[in-house]
């Protein structure tokens, strides 16, 4: 280990190098201003060798819907360490502090993030927790139901920004019973809104539609579009994204109104959900060339807390024993009674029903990867007939809007 290098918390006056080291180890332009709008000093950690900065890596204060309810949660970001630091352990040293510092503060039972690579957080105990789909959709191929004779509400067009009153309040309407979903204030609002030129990758600005049903907004959809011909004429793309309905014709109407964009051929949409309702909506599925990839990955923190947190969708009185060799007060042996309307979680020295390590819990934790399936990748190690796999799981796949 460096002798000379320390892992301290960080200082305004780190801001500069901050960004300049996430512009370094991302490969992209770093716009401060607008990383100042939900940077938090006080939860940044930065690596120091002999006064410069090698490593960071921050967390936002925000809520995460889980099944069931809404918890605080450490929004972990912007985690990366200078190509001349690499590989001797200074990740390491920032994600164990940082674990450790969330733990005592008690607040946040859980901790959730992005992976740039998959390898990476396994080993502090992240999980993947939400696999997502990734749709490129021919969409002069696909045909949506047509919509109802006389529809109870109509699309309205226009500037994001100039929509947020409607979209916000669907989408806190929304939140609540959405898995995955992060709260957004209003710094949050204006760094998920603000559409920097640069960083529009040749497409043009975001825009927004709303849709407007008798009793107000019920639903939403941002996207860009790029424009390109061939020698065959239009070939634009649709850019989605974020979509959210209340209802099932606010959602059939948003997305007959993002395929049917003139002169586009595909609409492309990365955050969609392992159960997407548009893969049994339209009349050629496989034209939407769904393609799964990982989403967040969640790390128990304060464990009974997390496991207390969430609602179960049957009732369960299981024993866990859990390994964590970071967080040592999570290891131990756990009796979970919960169901439907709430749950608790104490410790206990009755014999255990299941072993496991606090990835898998992590990878279990929002209803999407299933228990038995880690039992039969033999990760987790069902003892008993008492397998708490179905009460894990949840009605709905979890759908996050954004990559934070
Ligand atoms: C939430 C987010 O912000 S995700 C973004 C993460 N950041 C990036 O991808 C930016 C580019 N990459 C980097 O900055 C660095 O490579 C980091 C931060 C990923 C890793 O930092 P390092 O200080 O090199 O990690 P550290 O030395 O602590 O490695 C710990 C272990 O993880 C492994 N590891 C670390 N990064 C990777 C990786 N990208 N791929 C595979 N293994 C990795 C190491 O090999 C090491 O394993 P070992 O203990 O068996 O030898």
């Amino acid at each position: 280990m460096d002798e000379e290098l320390s892992v301290r918390p960080a200082t305004p006056a780190d801001f500069t190098a901050i960004c300049d080291l996430l512009g370094t180890v991302f490969h992209e332009e770093v716009f401060p201003d607008l990383e100042a709008e939900v940077y938090e000093t006080e939860r940044s950690l930065v690596a120091d060798d002999r006064g410069t900065v090698v490593g960071h890596a921050d967390a936002f204060t925000r809520d995460l819907t889980v099944p069931g309810a809404v918890v605080p949660a450490a929004h972990v970001s912007g985690v990366g360490v200078l190509p001349t630091h690499r590989r001797r352990g200074i990740l390491t040293r920032l994600m164990h502090r940082q674990l450790r510092e969330i733990a005592e503060a008690g607040r946040e039972p859980l901790a959730v993030l992005w992976a740039s690579e998959t390898k990476i957080y396994p080993r502090f105990g992240y999980g993947p927790a939400s696999n997502r789909l990734v749709l490129s959709i021919m969409n002069r191929e696909v045909r949506l139901p047509a919509p109802p004779a006389a529809p109870t509400g109509h699309l309205r067009m226009g500037d994001p920004k100039e929509l947020l009153a409607d979209i916000g309040k669907v989408y806190e309407q929304l939140r609540p019973s959405r898995v995955g979903w992060a709260s957004r204030d209003d710094r949050w609002w204006r760094y998920v809104l603000s559409d920097l030129k640069e960083k529009r990758e040749g497409a043009t600005q975001l825009r927004a539609v709303v849709h407007e049903g008798p009793g107000g907004p019920t639903g939403y959809a941002l996207w860009r579009a790029k424009d390109q011909w061939t020698d065959h004429g239009p070939d634009s793309e649709v850019r989605v994204r974020e979509v959210a309905a209340a209802d099932p014709e606010t959602y059939q109407a948003l997305w007959r109104f993002l395929l049917g964009i003139d002169l586009t051929r595909r609409v492309n949409y990365s955050l969609g959900a392992l159960d997407e309702p548009l893969q049994y909506l339209v009349d050629e599925p496989r034209r939407l060339a769904p393609r799964v990839s990982d989403g967040l990955w969640i790390r128990l923190v304060d464990l009974p807390a997390a496991l207390a947190a969430r609602r179960y969708l049957t009732d369960v009185d299981v024993v866990l024993e859990v390994t964590d060799p970071i967080l040592e007060q999570n290891s131990g042996r756990w009796r979970l009674i919960g169901g439907p309307d709430g749950a608790v979680c104490t410790r206990t020295t009755e014999p255990a029903d299941l072993v496991c390590s606090v990835t898998d819990l992590g990878a279990a934790y929002l209803g999407s990867a299933s228990l038995s399936t880690l039992a039969a990748a033999g990760r987790v190690r069902q003892l008993t007939g008492n397998d708490p796999a179905t009460a894990f799981r949840w009605h709905r796949q979890p759908s996050p809007t954004e990559v934070f």
